[in-house]
């Protein structure tokens, strides 16, 4: 087993960050029950990759953004992936999520991190806010994976997190060896 890698799950309060993570863990949240206001949690994971290894996951569950509240930064700069997180019944919440992957291409100048984003509270059907169509459409521009999950259905959490899972801990290929795009410059052959 490698290092394992940190993972930063935000969003707007009340989205069920917290419910999310408790469900894919421990199987153990019942979705509507008694949501609690987290300031920052650390849960430790192991997930089993498409590879078939199993990978150390260290979570952040972080405090809920509100009005006024800004999302702080230093979690930008240590994470290794993040999960987006919004509720389908909140247009809000799609807002401030497309605000956090802005933040995120901003402050990391564009270097590479993995991102899933999870419009939760797929069973509320009823209340939907945010059309399917369009927030896939919005992943696909962004190149983000977008999953519509819910913790009352502890299955539609898997392959998300299996993903993020296996794409931070995927080997290097050689082509991203910088010498292959700098060809040009003469630098890639020393002969003896
Ligand atoms: N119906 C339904 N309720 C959910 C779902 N996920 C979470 N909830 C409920 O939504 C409420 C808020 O969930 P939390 O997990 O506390 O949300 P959070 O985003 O961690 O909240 P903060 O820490 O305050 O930001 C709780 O009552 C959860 O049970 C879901 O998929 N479906």
């Amino acid at each position: 087993m490698g290092k394992s890698c940190k993972v930063v799950v935000c969003g707007l309060a009340a989205v069920g960050k917290t419910a999310v993570l408790e469900q894919l863990l421990y199987a153990n949240h019942i979705a509507g029950s008694e949501p609690m206001e987290t300031l920052e949690d650390i849960y430790i994971g192991s997930i089993e990759t498409d590879r078939g290894t199993r990978e150390q996951v260290r979570f952040y569950d972080t405090r809920g953004l509100r009005d006024g509240l800004e999302f702080p930064r230093h979690y930008f700069s240590f994470a290794d992936g993040f999960v987006l997180v919004y509720s389908i019944d909140s247009k809000e919440s799609f807002k401030r999520m497309e605000a956090l992957k802005k933040d995120i291409d901003r402050y990391r100048d564009k270097k590479e991190v993995n991102i899933v984003v999870l419009g939760n509270k797929l069973d509320m059907q009823e209340q939907r806010r945010v059309d399917s169509e369009v927030a896939q459409h919005w992943a696909k521009t962004e190149k983000v994976r977008l999953w519509e999950v819910s913790v009352a259905d502890r299955k539609t959490l898997i392959e998300p997190f299996v993903h993020l899972a296996s794409k931070m801990t995927q080997p290097q290929s050689k082509s991203s060896f910088p010498l292959s795009r700098n060809k040009n410059k003469g630098s890639g052959y020393v002969d003896s």
